[in-house]
């Protein structure tokens, strides 16, 4: 029987929670693994007992996404690991890795309680496919970047995976090392886990491109999945850095998904050019910039949008017209800036509406038959 290493916490060991105003310890159902060696003991262990492995990997700050896609992961495997790992190398060196929302007890209680959910669901050891949480991998960057310590320099050293040039497209024209942060850090995942399946949100869509061109071009013994985007009920993408928006910019922030079902609309409309699709996204990003400019700095969030693409959904070239028999990616960055001017009692965000906010979304274009 595996006993847990000392790298392999219990969380009943690491987690507290209130109840009743008074603090307990609570058990947990999942093994937390800070290393690789005992992660790997576990997962041979897994092996050995015929059992499938479904990989989550996420930067934690857990919301509805993260949990849907756990949810697939559950339905699909007998066993999820969920990686909670904020990647340095991901990061520019003028982003936002020193603010990233870390949450890690809210994050525990929330796997905790979906894992109880899991446990009761459809079959008796699991969800509706028998999957439960079994392992959180929450490694240190020491044991990720065992060699050099990790960079966001785009010259710099280390070991790293880069696959051109999808990862020079769309974010990776603005987030230059973002997609080899991205690919390096899926690798040793993936290296360290050996999961039969990984889970991934259509909401990081060109991410979800390119890590299946990693595992068919490096031959990956694994599955990807996507798992749809979770919305809140007025359409805006769920993220973990939404936590930076206060009322004022959530609200204008909601301009990328309207621009987006405006473009959706004329494909399902019958139109196929990039002028008239890309058109009618414009449009609706152009008037509420020019709403917004029209108000008092205490009244007004103003954005800049990086890029509204129609893009093949492989290449992820621009193209000119859609090609009925492969669809498009509809895809979009709007950088939400600071707010100009609080107002008493307004509604702000994490970092009070000082930091600017880089929200991305996209829609599939499905190929017409
Ligand atoms: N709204 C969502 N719906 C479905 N999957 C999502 C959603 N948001 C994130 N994911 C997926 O969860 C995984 C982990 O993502 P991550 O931890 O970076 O969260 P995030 O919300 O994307 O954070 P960020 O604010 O950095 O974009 C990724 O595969 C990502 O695509
Ligand atoms: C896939 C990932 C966990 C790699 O750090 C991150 O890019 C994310 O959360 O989307
Ligand atoms: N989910 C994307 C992670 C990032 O923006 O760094």
């Amino acid at each position: 029987m595996f006993s847990p290493t000392r790298a392999a916490l219990k969380t009943a060991a690491a987690t507290t929670c209130l109840n009743g105003g008074a603090k307990r310890l609570h058990t947990s159902s999942f093994e937390i693994f800070r290393d690789v060696s005992s992660l790997r003991d576990r997962r041979r262990q897994l092996q050995k007992s015929m059992r499938t492995v479904g990989l989550v990997p996420t930067m934690g700050a857990l919301h509805d996404g993260h949990m849907s896609l756990i949810r697939q992961a559950a339905a699909e495997n007998s066993d999820i690991v969920v990686s909670i790992y904020v990647n340095p190398t991901q990061f520019g060196v003028n982003e936002d890795l020193g603010s990233y929302p870390r949450t890690w007890e809210a994050d525990l209680e929330k796997l905790e309680k979906l894992n109880t959910e899991l446990k009761r669901g459809g079959s008796s050891s699991g969800g509706p496919g028998g999957g439960t949480i079994t392992a959180i991998f929450a490694p240190t960057g020491k044991v990720m970047y065992p060699t050099l310590p990790p960079t966001s320099e785009i010259n710099g050293y280390g070991s790293f995976v880069t696959i051109t040039p999808l990862a020079t497209k769309l974010e990776g024209a603005s987030r230059p090392v973002f997609f080899r942060g991205v690919a390096t850090v899926c690798t040793k995942l993936f290296n360290i886990v050996k999961p039969d399946r990984v889970y991934f949100g259509q909401k990081d869509v060109q991410q979800c491109v390119i890590i299946r061109r990693m595992v068919k071009d490096f031959h990956i013994d694994t599955d990807v999945r996507i798992g749809p985007t979770v919305r809140q009920p007025d359409g805006l993408a769920m993220s973990s850095r939404n936590v930076y928006l206060g009322s004022r910019r959530r609200a204008v922030g909601l301009v990328l998904s309207q621009a987006l079902r405006a473009a959706e609309k004329d494909f399902k409309d019958g139109k196929v050019s990039r002028q008239d699709i890309l058109g009618a996204a414009r449009k609706v990003a152009d008037t509420k910039l020019l709403e917004q400019k029209g108000l008092k700095p205490s009244e007004r969030a103003l954005f800049e949008v990086d890029y509204i693409s129609l893009a093949d959904p492989e290449s992820l070239d621009e193209v000119d017209t859609i090609d009925a028999s492969r669809g498009a990616i509809l895809s979009g960055a709007v950088k939400m800036m600071p707010i100009e001017e609080a107002q008493t009692g307004e509604k702000l965000g994490v970092g009070e509406d000082k930091i600017a906010v880089r929200l991305i979304d996209n829609i599939i274009l499905s190929p017409r038959d």
